[in-house]
């Protein structure tokens, strides 16, 4: 398997705290769950900062542009504040209807096209955040705003590429001057610089453009455009809010597609975890409707599966932090502005918490008279202390609405071959800043005639949302 995973596992028997010196820089990797508490949660106030990355922080202008690249100070509080207000755990249910709407808009997409499930799945994740973060309508096919946010995460994955650039190692050459001869790293930075800023300026000015014409629609950003004097901001006044609202673009799309698309896989290899959970939701929910939101938590075994979909590929597999002072831990000193990271897929596969940890079990979570309920992954799954996700709420809502819909219209199965051989997919991850599957094939074959209609049902009820 590709990633990290083998690595992670020579780590575990290195142990729970390993320390390096390379790239001119001082790495801490925390190999275990008491490790990452000890110092990202119980000790948050010196570890909520940010490593300093100079080709993918500076140069390509993430730190301005994403919370995540963010150092810890009143700008990131700001920003965070933000998106807490629109996306906490109470302010959530808002979003419910445009992910319900998105939910049936990607059932109708697989009915349509279901060969092209890789990109309904991309194409939805994104619209619904679109339309709630700007009030931006999608494409349904080759959508500029989604294309944009699939570049500037390829863009991202390279810039954050450990060791690519020598200017992380050797600050100083950020000075040499683009047309200098071997300078070609700042003519790509300049160039991903442009598109890193674009994608949080342009839809910004497409919601001032719409307020000031009187066309807006309502939208988290178009909310927040407006000063108590009734005044819409201009770009400088409205720097955070830019920077909040496009981190919800572009952190929000791919880290939600690979979760989705990890649930495809898992669902093609495995058809009885897959008949069991239809199961648990033909029984709760019967066959005149879909699920919705209320069915949440009469449906277990589905919460069963979400959390392991997050444990069996952790779909941010190492959560990177720093400090901004020296600290001490266990007799080792962690010299301020080290990278200290958590190394998530590590403490999620790790024999020791998890029986069988390559195996994908949603029973794990379950116990039985024989074997405790292993401990439940979700929230780590989602980062740690004052730097965890803010989306946690939002990701789980859209995860429950795509896993049950589909579950509840369609068969995921295995492509057959030409001798009608089923060719199950093999799980293949490929695994930069965020760990998503290989691409693959599946069926996506409707269940009944019935399901057909309720889908086609939904889809028009969805087209005003
Ligand atoms: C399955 C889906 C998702 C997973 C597994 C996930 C996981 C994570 C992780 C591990 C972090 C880093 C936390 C840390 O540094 O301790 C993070 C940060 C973040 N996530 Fe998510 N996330 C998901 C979906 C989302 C969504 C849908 C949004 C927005 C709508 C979002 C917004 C953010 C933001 C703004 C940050 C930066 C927080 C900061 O640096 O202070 N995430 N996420």
């Amino acid at each position: 398997m590709d990633g990290p995973g083998d690595k992670a596992n020579e780590l575990n028997h290195i142990g729970p705290v390993i320390y390096f010196h390379v790239f001119g820089r001082e790495f801490v990797v925390l190999n275990t769950l008491k490790a990452a508490f000890d110092l990202f949660e119980k000790r948050s106030g010196v570890y909520s900062t940010k490593p300093r990355l100079v080709m993918a922080g500076e140069l390509v202008a993430r730190a301005q542009t994403s919370i995540l690249f963010l150092s810890y100070g009143a700008r990131l509080k700001e920003c965070r504040r933000l998106v807490h207000s629109w996306v906490n755990k109470h302010a959530v249910s808002a979003s419910w209807p445009a992910q319900e709407a998105g939910s049936y808009k990607l059932l109708g997409a697989l009915l349509d096209d279901p060969e092209g499930f890789s990109e309904h799945i991309r194409t939805q994740a994104g619209s619904v955040i679109l339309k709630l973060t700007y009030g931006i309508e999608c494409k349904p096919v080759n959508d500029p705003h989604i294309a944009m946010a699939e570049q500037l995460s390829k863009i991202t994955a390279q810039a954050t590429q450990p060791g690519r650039w020598l200017c992380d190692s050797f600050p100083s050459l950020v000075h040499v001057p683009a047309w200098f001869p071997g300078a070609e790293f700042r003519r790509w930075a300049e160039q991903a610089r442009k598109i890193s800023t674009e994608l949080v300026h342009i839809p910004f000015e497409i919601v001032r453009t719409s307020i000031l014409n009187g066309t807006a629609t309502p939208s988290w950003t178009a909310n927040e455009i407006v000063d108590e004097k009734g005044h819409v901001k201009s770009a400088e006044e409205a720097r955070d809010l830019i920077t909040a609202a496009g981190t919800m673009y572009s952190g929000g799309i791919d880290t939600t597609v690979g979760a989705v698309r990890t649930f495809f896989l898992m669902m093609a290899r495995h058809p009885e975890i897959q008949r069991k959970a239809q199961a648990e939701i033909d029984s709760v929910v019967g066959h005149e409707r879909l699920p919705d939101i209320n069915d949440r938590d009469s449906l277990p075994y589905i919460s069963q599966l979400i959390t392991e979909v997050l444990r069996f590929n952790p779909i941010a597999p190492i959560v990177p932090h720093s400090l901004d002072e020296d600290d001490v831990y266990e007799g080792h000193l962690i010299p301020k502005g080290a990278w200290v990271m958590v190394n998530l897929w590590a403490i999620l596969h790790d024999p020791n918490t998890y029986r069988d940890p390559e195996e994908f079990r949603p029973e794990r979570f379950e116990g039985t008279k024989e074997y405790p309920a292993e401990p439940d992954c979700t929230q780590i799954s989602f980062g740690f202390g004052r730097r965890s996700c803010p989306g946690y709420h939002f990701a789980m809502s859209t995860l429950f609405y795509n896993f049950t819909h589909v579950l509840s219209a369609f068969n995921i199965e295995p492509i057959k071959d030409a001798e009608g051989k089923p060719q199950i997919p093999p799980p293949e991850f490929v695994a930069g800043h965020l760990r998503a599957p290989r691409p693959f094939k599946c069926a996506v074959v409707p269940r009944s005639l019935e399901k057909v209609k309720l889908v086609r049902q939904a889809v028009v009820a969805a087209s005003g949302i």
